[in-house]
């Protein structure tokens, strides 16, 4: 379970995440959302362990971020908003070379049989050639070697076509449902967000998104 416990993060003087708390249990998705500049990168980034809180406290099962951050990182998967990527790769070189740089071992057709169950069938292919979609499952399947249990994703469909959209949507679904993994992920598309996640926290003073979901019917908690 990750518990979230008065988090709040300045830059400067500028005050961007006030008192933020909840927890995410096992097998969750919990949306992410908020106006440009809202703060959810910044939440990511201090969940991911890129950046650190200026208040607050984050636990990840026994673990608390303050003491045992080396182990904590064992156990997430981050992808970040730009795609990071080698281009000149082939898919299975990328696969390959993020694997040695992984903790967890994983041999070539447990790579690429990662890569299938997103629906990422070009294996051979250099990623120069891929479209968006695939550039996208590419860098979430190479978030999932080393089978994090936390995974936070900084909108990973953005800029995608609808039929990739829904092959993401519905492996992070299962991922939540067969491995039990926590996801925390942020996105513009309201739709999206109404169908893939159990809960939602709004982040910012403006009420836009929120009103929005809780007129979906969704579990809100605003900050
Ligand atoms: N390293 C930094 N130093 C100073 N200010 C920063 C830094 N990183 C982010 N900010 C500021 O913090 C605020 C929140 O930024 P953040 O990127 O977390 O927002 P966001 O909700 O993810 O936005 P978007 O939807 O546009 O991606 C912004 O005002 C941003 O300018």
């Amino acid at each position: 379970m990750l518990h979230i416990n008065n988090l709040s993060k300045k830059f400067g003087k500028k005050p961007i995440l006030q008192s933020i708390s909840f927890s995410v249990r096992q097998g969750e998705i919990i949306g992410l959302v908020g106006e440009n500049g809202a703060g959810k990168s910044t939440l990511l980034n201090i969940l991911a362990t890129i950046q650190k809180p200026s208040d607050g406290n984050i636990s990840l099962n026994e673990l608390t971020y303050e003491k045992d951050r080396k182990d904590i990182r064992k156990q997430i998967g981050f992808v970040p908003q730009d795609i990071a990527i080698w281009d000149e790769f082939t898919v299975e070189e990328n696969m390959i070379f993020f694997e040695k740089l992984a903790w967890r071992r994983k041999d070539k057709s447990e790579l690429k049989q990662l890569c299938l169950d997103m629906e990422l069938n070009k294996w051979g292919e250099p990623v120069k050639r891929l479209s968006g979609g695939m550039k996208r499952k590419l860098n979430l399947a190479i978030s999932l070697i080393h089978d994090p249990e936390l995974l936070l994703l900084d909108e990973p469909t953005v800029g995608i076509d609808l039929k990739s959209r829904k092959e993401i949507g519905n492996y992070l679904k299962r991922q939540a449902f067969h491995q039990k993994k926590l996801i925390i992920y942020t996105s513009h598309d309201m739709d999206e967000i109404n169908n893939l996640c159990d809960r939602v926290i709004c982040i910012g003073d403006d009420p836009f998104y929120k009103n929005l979901l809780m007129d979906m019917g969704k579990d809100v908690i605003s900050f």
